[in-house]
């Protein structure tokens, strides 16, 4: 467990441990190291964002964190268990970069899906609960809407709202706001700021652009590729709640500066 880390987690079960992983795949020109040696504790109900150059790793941690690859060498826990475990007891949430909603229903019906085939709310319930993360996310007005009659942005917040149907307690965000327009991208940050500041949650949350992580994140995680692993881990103490102005501030530019400072170290 990194120091930085177990401090933060104020000496509790972290929500996510990743201890002494690698993780080599088999590939046509050889084996390929994506992680090595990697120690990481995800404290509970912190917004932890991974960051670093394209190819080190962050989506392979992403997906050894939720069991859909296991390491070859190390251990990942979460929450005391197995990520397989997990995901059947409890489940984590997911939103990755394209919204990868059903062309054929209405965001009403995308939301209330995941609830339908997890058999984890009751049937009268449902409607009223994607109705209600519909409205959390902003959307109230489009339940009817089909995904192509919404904006990137919108489909997003639909992909939010059913990450959300199940009430996960970890949310797992692979560059969820990579494929938008700046201006979109920033407005959809400081929603995210507003939902995670209202509920309770572990959000690890991948991305390329570091000003995105430093508005976001208590804890910035810094890899370096060939072979992957964990160059820092960063707290970022700027006070909350956050509003969009804080990136104009000279605590932030200088926490931006370092930051990139870190990142081009290679
Ligand atoms: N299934 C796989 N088979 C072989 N190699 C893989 C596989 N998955 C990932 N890799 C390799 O592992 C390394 C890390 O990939 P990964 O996608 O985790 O990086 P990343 O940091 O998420 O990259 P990006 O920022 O470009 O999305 C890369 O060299 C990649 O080619």
């Amino acid at each position: 467990m990194s120091a930085a880390l177990a401090q933060e987690s104020g000496g509790h079960l972290p929500a996510i441990s990743i201890a002494g992983v690698s993780m080599v795949f088999d590939s046509p020109s050889g084996p390929v190291t994506a992680l090595k040696g990697i120690d990481l504790a995800i404290p509970k109900n912190r917004f932890v964002s991974i960051v670093g150059r394209s190819g080190c790793g962050k989506s392979t941690l992403l997906r050894l964190i939720c069991g859909l690859v296991r390491p070859t060498v190390g251990q990942v826990t979460v929450d005391g268990m197995t990520p397989d475990l997990y995901q059947r007891d409890r489940r984590f949430g997911f939103v990755f970069q394209e919204a990868t909603l059903l062309p054929w229903r209405t965001a009403l019906e995308n939301v209330a899906l995941p609830m339908k085939i997890q058999k984890v709310v009751q049937p009268a319930r449902r409607e009223e609960r994607a109705r209600e993360l519909l409205k959390l996310v902003r959307l109230q007005g489009f339940e009817g809407h089909y995904p192509s009659q919404l904006s990137g942005g919108m489909r997003q917040r639909v992909s939010i709202a059913r990450a959300l149907s199940y009430d996960p307690e970890i949310l797992l965000m692979d560059e969820p706001f990579g494929a938008l327009d700046e201006f979109t991208r920033q407005e959809m940050n400081e929603e995210l700021v507003r939902l995670w500041q209202e509920q309770n949650r572990t959000i690890v949350f991948v991305t390329h652009n570091l000003a995105e992580a430093l508005y976001l994140s208590d804890i910035v995680v810094v890899m370096a590729p060939h072979p992957g692993r964990v160059r820092a881990v960063i707290e970022v103490d700027l006070p909350r709640p956050r509003r969009a102005a804080i990136r104009q501030g000279g605590d932030f530019i200088a926490r931006l500066a370092r930051l990139e400072e870190v990142i081009s170290h290679d």
